[in-house]
């Protein structure tokens, strides 16, 4: 398959990363690692915080805005010791001592990155320098949370890394999938002129517990609507397919690549692929035969095709996905049931 670049290996730094607080190398301190999650009351961050927590070894800083994000994802983990949660705009500075980021603040469903554009690409580009500032200023290792949508519609299938995508930089779309491009770019810039220590995971959908029950995203709009017995939305045509990842092999990717020596871009996801006919024929079958499917119009730019390449993901970090759709979605619908008070007849 043709792809833009000769073999996908960005020239990396030789320059070593800034060093942190001397105190870190002082024989008699003995801290924990400090990490910092941006977007850490959102849906994969709330989850991501939960997998980190489990390490007595860790200390956990979250910052988000609760624009998409609720102290509720986190409550478990209010007045633990190893755990702070701040209210804060990442379009603004933020300044802690910290050893790693994870960076994913930032509005995910399309409905809520469109509401406000411009913010959502304030978001993506002076958050991340934000973001990269600070990995700079305190010698931080820098994960951020890039995304399929980097790729566009893509003309290549499946995505590997190596392909430089068909995004239109002026559509409705832009102020996300323009916006993560311009983060991957500053990750590469920050990492080659100032040595920073970065990762980038391109994110393909995700799904699970605790996603917003009203998201606008269209595993949490199907389950809702065969809960509520209401119909179905297929957007027009239902042809256009998607690969849905679970979000606890989703953590488990985040954290083998930021532990692991790549710099990424790498792809994270489940290469098993679904038209959304398909995907609304088997929430229709698991969760509510009764309910019915109806055609709606969909909205402009919309990819027609995406499954990710995970060839790189298996080989550099030895991980892949195990959860497959059909045992994900009970898990979700669990959730669901329980946050609509609606019982399983
Ligand atoms: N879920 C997916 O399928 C998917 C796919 C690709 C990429 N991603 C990326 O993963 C990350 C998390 O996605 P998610 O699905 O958990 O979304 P989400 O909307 O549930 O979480 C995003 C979090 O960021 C917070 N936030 C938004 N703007 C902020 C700002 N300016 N300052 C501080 N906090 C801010 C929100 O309040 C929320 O808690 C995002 O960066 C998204 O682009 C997600
Ligand atoms: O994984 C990714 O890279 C990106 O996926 C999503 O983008 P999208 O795939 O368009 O997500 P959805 O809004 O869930 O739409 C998926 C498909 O379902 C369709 N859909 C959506 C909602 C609905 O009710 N019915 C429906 O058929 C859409 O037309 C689209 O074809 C979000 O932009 C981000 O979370 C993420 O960065």
């Amino acid at each position: 398959m043709a792809t833009n670049s000769s073999n996908g290996e960005q020239p990396t730094s030789s320059k070593p990363p800034p060093l942190p607080s001397p105190l870190r190398f002082s024989k008699y301190f003995q801290a924990n690692t400090r990490i910092l999650v941006t977007g850490g009351a959102g849906f994969i961050g709330s989850h991501l915080v939960d997998k980190l927590m489990e390490n007595e070894k860790n200390e956990v800083i979250v910052v988000d805005n609760f624009f998409t994000g609720s102290k509720d994802n986190l409550k478990k983990w209010i007045d633990h010791p190893r755990f702070e949660l701040i209210r804060h705009d990442i379009t603004q500075p933020f300044l802690v001592e910290v050893d790693k980021i994870y960076h994913l603040a930032c509005p995910a469903s399309p409905i809520f990155y469109k509401y406000n554009p411009v913010k959502t690409i304030k978001t993506n580009v002076i958050g991340t320098l934000n973001m990269l500032g600070l990995a700079k200023r305190v010698g931080a290792r820098i994960l951020l949370t890039s995304t399929s949508e980097v790729y566009g519609d893509p003309l290549t299938h499946p995505q590997p890394e190596t392909y430089w995508g068909n995004v239109n930089p002026i559509g409705v779309r832009s102020c996300y999938d323009e916006g993560k491009r311009v983060a991957e770019t500053l990750m590469y810039d920050y990492h080659r002129q100032h040595g920073i220590e970065i990762r980038i995971a391109r994110i393909f959908n995700t799904y699970g517990p605790r996603m917003n029950i009203d998201d606008g995203r269209v595993v949490s709009n199907f389950i809702a609507q065969a809960l509520r017995g209401e119909p179905l939305t297929v957007q027009k045509p239902g042809t256009q397919t998607r690969s849905f990842c679970y979000v606890s092999d989703m953590v488990d990717g985040l954290i083998c690549l930021m532990e692991g020596k790549n710099t990424g871009p790498i792809n994270i996801g489940n290469p098993g692929e679904f038209t959304m006919v398909e995907l609304a024929k088997t929430v229709k079958e698991l969760i509510n035969p009764e309910v019915e499917i109806n055609m709606v119009d969909n909205t402009p730019d919309d990819p027609r095709q995406r499954k990710p390449d995970i060839t790189k993901a298996k080989e550099l970090l030895d991980w892949q996905p195990r959860v497959t759709l059909r045992d994900g979605l009970p898990l979700m619908e669990e959730d669901f049931r329980t946050r609509l008070g609606i019982s399983k007849r």
